[in-house]
């Protein structure tokens, strides 16, 4: 069995647990960069921690400080961490580590799709012919890309949305949770598309849209 080493926590590290479990990989440690900020809706890391016990895993909570890397380990990025390409940077830097892409067995990625390092394409998502997602892009639960689309470095693809084809996404983008994005369109690095938005039109960079068809609603600051 290959050890998982998990940099950074969220809500979404269950799911990185999850894609581990069904590819039969031992999650050895969660490594933490900054201090988790816990809401009230929301789990720690270490409750999600716990809820391994019953798969007989009990991976070891580390600060940043503490990681060191051993051998015979695979690493991929947490999620949503702020600051996420700067972490990858670092990590790089300092151990120069090279990241795991991390598939769950129900997705269907096409073999003429390209991926980056430290991918992660959740259950039941499908991924088209001529593909590009470039390095640490997270692709959530039953997502589609249509044949030819591009997606940038660190973006994020919410569960159920669907990206037509031929398109251009920017990195750092956020596509929120049930989006439809028709095909051929450009959307700027860091823009953001709400949940259930309709985009029917390019975004422009550090763009907010929300709505159906997906209106410009405010310039947004996001640092993943
Ligand atoms: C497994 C999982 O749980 S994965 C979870 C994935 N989650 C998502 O994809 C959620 C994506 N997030 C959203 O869509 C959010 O609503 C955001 C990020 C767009 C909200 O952004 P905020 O900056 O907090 O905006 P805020 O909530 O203040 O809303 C601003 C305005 O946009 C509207 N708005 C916000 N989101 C949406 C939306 N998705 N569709 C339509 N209108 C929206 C609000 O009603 C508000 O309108 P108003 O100005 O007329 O009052």
């Amino acid at each position: 069995m290959r050890n998982l080493v998990i940099f950074g926590a969220s809500n979404i590290l269950s799911d990185i647990f999850d894609c581990a479990i069904a590819n039969q990989l031992h999650i050895k440690s969660v490594v933490l960069h900054h201090a988790e900020a816990v809401g009230e809706r929301d789990r720690s890391v270490q409750e999600r921690i716990a809820d391994l016990q019953v798969f007989g895993q009990t991976p070891q909570l580390l600060s940043f400080e503490e990681f060191q890397p051993q051998a015979d380990e695979l690493y991929i990025l947490g999620p949503t961490t702020p600051q996420r390409s700067v972490l990858a940077s670092e990590l790089v830097q300092r151990f120069g580590l090279k990241f795991t892409t991390l598939i769950h067995p129900t997705a269907y990625v096409s073999p003429l799709a390209k991926l980056g390092q430290g991918v992660f394409i959740g259950a039941n998502s499908v991924i088209g012919p001529g593909v590009h997602l470039d390095q640490h892009v997270f692709v959530n639960r039953g997502v589609t890309v249509g044949h030819d689309t591009r997606v940038g470095a660190f973006s994020r693809l919410q569960p159920g949305c669907n990206l037509g084809g031929l398109s251009v996404i920017g990195e750092a983008v956020t596509v929120g949770i049930g989006a439809t994005l028709i095909e051929r369109l450009v959307i700027g690095d860091h823009a953001f598309l709400g949940a259930g938005a309709v985009v029917t039109g390019d975004v422009a960079y550090n763009s907010l849209v929300v709505g159906v068809p997906a209106k410009f609603k405010k310039l947004v600051n996001q640092d993943l």
